[in-house]
């Protein structure tokens, strides 16, 4: 099928060299000029594994081509996928939907054919509908051109896999025509065993933002347990992991620590509850008001256990940050709590040493006020506090022992439980976690 992707980023541009690799014709839009230029060159702008090869191949191929131009676009497609970001509004809650409305203004022009707009940006329930009915007065195809929603579930970092080898697809249609499109476009995946649920759009939409937000849950319900575990000296991560073993529970998303960050779980989860409040459905607001406000405190948190492991004062400590990006597998540090909490250590006065394998060139973009090192020991010189922020293996593996020889003093708080205690202990190191 010819098909189309709008907007380049994490999801788009994986979706675009995904659709290439199950066999489709792909045009993918941007209008950001230097993503274009990157990926006509067969490569990312960010990193993801496995992500560059697929590029390269299908673009050496002339399977799959970059565009900033929506004409080209128009005329070329039978579906459009839409991937372009929903970010919160500034300063509110709820999702600012520009991007995706613009995107829709752009193309619909030179939709002069019966065509499928597949929204998969994640947005508020009705925007299905909302963007048809601009559709409806824009498109010289008028009727001909139908939307439906089709959310994605990809994390980064797995990116490829899960487009490829997604757990479900979703899709929200309002007729079997359009149903039927989509079930052809994705049969190379759902004739490998992938399930396809079809619904109407609102349900469709729906279905993203509860996904995310009992993903959110799940996490702050472990961080308050975290600190019911300290407040009775029991162990977070054990009773994770005999929790995890109920199959009605898993353990995934059990991890306690400095709580969720990223592009999407903090800003679905608010915009979710604006949406719910708007609705008029008080208790999911509450609850899920709740979940934000446990994930916002753990951040506050590590800064106050940081502040006590310096004796009551930050100011003019050095401190040692280890990771930077948002999670383990990402150069992402879009609402980071390693980078937020490192910019709180900053205002207070300490100075800040960074290091993160992946996501260091990113941070210093955001925040050129700190410190950035090229490894972990060089972050680590000197400090009178370590903070571990990002779970990395790396650090699992480095010895506490060379660590020891070029701190000032031993501390150090791990704020994602991720390193060895007992080789730390070993090691003479004061060690603090969250939810022990
Ligand atoms: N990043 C992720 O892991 C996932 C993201 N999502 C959702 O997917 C959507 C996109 O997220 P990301 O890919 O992370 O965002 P992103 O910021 O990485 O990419 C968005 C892209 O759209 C481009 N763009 C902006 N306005 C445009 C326009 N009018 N026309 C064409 N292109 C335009 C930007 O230049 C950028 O390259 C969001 O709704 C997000 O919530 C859903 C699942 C996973
Ligand atoms: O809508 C989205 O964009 C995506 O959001 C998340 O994916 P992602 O943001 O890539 O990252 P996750 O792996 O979900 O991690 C999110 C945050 O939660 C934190 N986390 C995760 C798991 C855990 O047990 N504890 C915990 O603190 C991570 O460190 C990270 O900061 C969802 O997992 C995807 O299914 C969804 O498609």
């Amino acid at each position: 099928m010819r098909m189309t992707v709008i907007g380049c980023g994490h999801l788009g541009a994986t979706h675009a060299a995904s659709m290439a690799e199950i066999g489709h014709e792909v045009v993918s839009v941007d209008i950001d000029e230097s993503k274009i230029a990157i990926l006509r060159s067969g490569r990312s702008w960010f990193h993801e594994p496995e992500l560059d090869e697929m590029l390269a191949r299908h673009v050496a191929s002339g399977r799959l081509r970059f565009t900033t131009d929506f004409a080209e676009a128009g005329e070329f497609g039978e579906m459009h996928f839409l991937g372009v970001a929903t970010p919160s509004m500034r300063g509110r809650d709820d999702y600012d939907l520009s991007q995706v409305f613009s995107a829709v203004r752009s193309l619909a022009p030179y939709l002069r054919r019966p065509c499928v707009i597949v929204g998969k940006s994640t947005v508020p329930v009705g925007t299905t509908e909302a963007a048809q009915a601009l559709v409806r007065e824009l498109a010289p195809a008028g009727d001909g051109v139908d939307v439906a929603w089709n959310p994605e579930f990809l994390r980064e970092g797995h990116a490829v896999r899960d487009t490829l080898r997604p757990d479900r697809i979703v899709v929200g249609v309002t007729s079997t025509r359009v149903e039927e499109r989509i079930r052809e476009a994705y049969r190379p995946i759902t004739d490998a065993g992938v399930p396809m649920l079809v619904t109407d759009p609102a349900t469709c939409e729906l279905v993203k933002g509860a996904a995310n937000t009992f993903l959110s849950m799940k996490i702050s319900f472990i961080n308050a347990m975290s600190d019911v575990c300290e407040a009775a000296g029991a162990d977070v991560t054990q009773l994770a992991d005999a929790l995890g073993l109920d199959p009605r529970i898993g353990r995934a998303f059990l991890d306690a620590g400095i709580g969720y960050g990223g592009g999407c779980l903090p800003k679905d989860t608010r915009a979710f509850a604006a949406r719910a409040r708007e609705l008029g459905v008080d208790h999911a607001v509450d609850l899920l008001t709740a979940v934000d406000r446990i994930n916002v405190s753990r951040r506050e948190r590590v800064v106050e256990m940081t502040r006590k492991a310096c004796g009551g004062d930050i100011t003019g400590r050095r401190i040692g940050v280890w990771g930077a990006a948002f999670k383990v597998g990402t150069d992402d540090v879009r609402d980071s709590p390693a980078l937020d909490v490192a910019a709180r250590f900053h205002a207070l006065g300490a100075t800040v040493m960074i290091y993160d394998p992946m996501a260091v060139e990113n941070a210093r973009a955001i925040h050129p006020e700190l410190g950035y090192a090229d490894d972990a020991l060089t972050a680590a010189a000197e400090a009178d506090v370590l903070v571990t922020m990002t779970a990395w293996p790396e650090f699992r593996a480095i010895d506490p022992n060379a660590v020891a020889e070029v701190v000032n003093r031993r501390v150090m708080i791990d704020a994602r439980n991720a390193v060895e205690v007992p080789d730390w202990h070993d090691a003479d190191w004061t060690l603090h976690r969250l939810g022990c």
